[in-house]
């Protein structure tokens, strides 16, 4: 899984004003990898995440996905390609209240047009993975935010996407919980060799510096992009 984005340009126009939120951005991204994206507020981290997971496309520039240019699918093939390509994870969880865990995890084959109850014992799996097999049954609200945050994960692997985007997926937690929140992200990163990526959006430093590869962003451009010691 290689994600490629060549001189890839995203500019917001406000009023008379036009702002760049993404200038002229090179990148190559391989599967195996936990990314971080770092930077000041308006760095364009943001926008990057969407451009990455198809929820917007590029003034221009390329961005290819496994070979396939995805810069400027028409509604439906991005709705498509998000489906069953992005697993995404949010830092309110985004969880249905009303649903229970396994529900939850569920819900990208509902989505799909999938029954429910077909996917439960993938679900089941998945939540057991992520260490949840006996809070099944539990609605959100009986859940611990960080226990939340891993029904987000589960879901977020339920179509077993090449790519997973996290958006400040630790922000919400105390540093314990956000550790461990960490290590399980790394473990999804790694565990199918280079067929799958996790890239996330964090204001925490200390939590970028244990992923692989460290991108910042600042102005819309890449300012440095360190890969850990570690794994290099
Ligand atoms: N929908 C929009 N309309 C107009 N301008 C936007 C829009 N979204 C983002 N911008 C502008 O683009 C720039 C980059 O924004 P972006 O949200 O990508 O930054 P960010 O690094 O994610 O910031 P933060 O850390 O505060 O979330 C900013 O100047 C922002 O004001």
């Amino acid at each position: 899984m290689t994600i490629e984005l060549s001189d890839v340009v995203r500019e917001y126009r406000v009023g008379g004003q036009r702002v760049r939120a993404l200038d002229g951005v090179n990148l190559h991204i391989d599967g195996g990898n936990f990314v971080s994206v770092v930077g000041p507020s308006g760095a364009g981290k943001s926008t990057f995440l969407h451009l990455l997971g198809a929820l917007d496309s590029p003034d221009s520039g390329s961005i290819k996905f496994g070979g396939r240019e995805i810069a400027n699918l028409g509604d439906d093939e991005q709705s498509e390609f998000r489906r069953h390509k992005v697993g995404f994870i949010f830092q309110f969880f985004n969880l249905l209240p009303t649903m229970s865990a396994w529900e939850n995890v569920a819900v990208p084959k509902l989505v799909d047009g999938q029954p429910l109850k077909k996917a439960k014992p993938d679900a089941l799996r998945l939540l057991g993975l992520v260490g949840l097999a006996d809070r099944a049954e539990h609605r959100p609200s009986e859940l611990s935010g960080g226990q939340m945050q891993r029904v987000a994960v589960a879901r977020a692997l339920m179509m077993d996407p090449p790519l997973i985007l996290a958006d400040e997926p630790t922000g919400n937690l105390d540093s314990k919980t956000g550790t461990a929140i960490m290590e399980l992200l790394a473990d999804v990163a790694h565990e199918r060799g280079t067929s799958r990526a996790v890239v996330m959006v964090t204001h925490n430093l200390e939590a970028a510096a244990a992923t692989d590869r460290v991108i910042t962003l600042q102005d819309g451009k890449i300012e440095s992009d360190e890969y850990s010691s570690a794994r290099s």
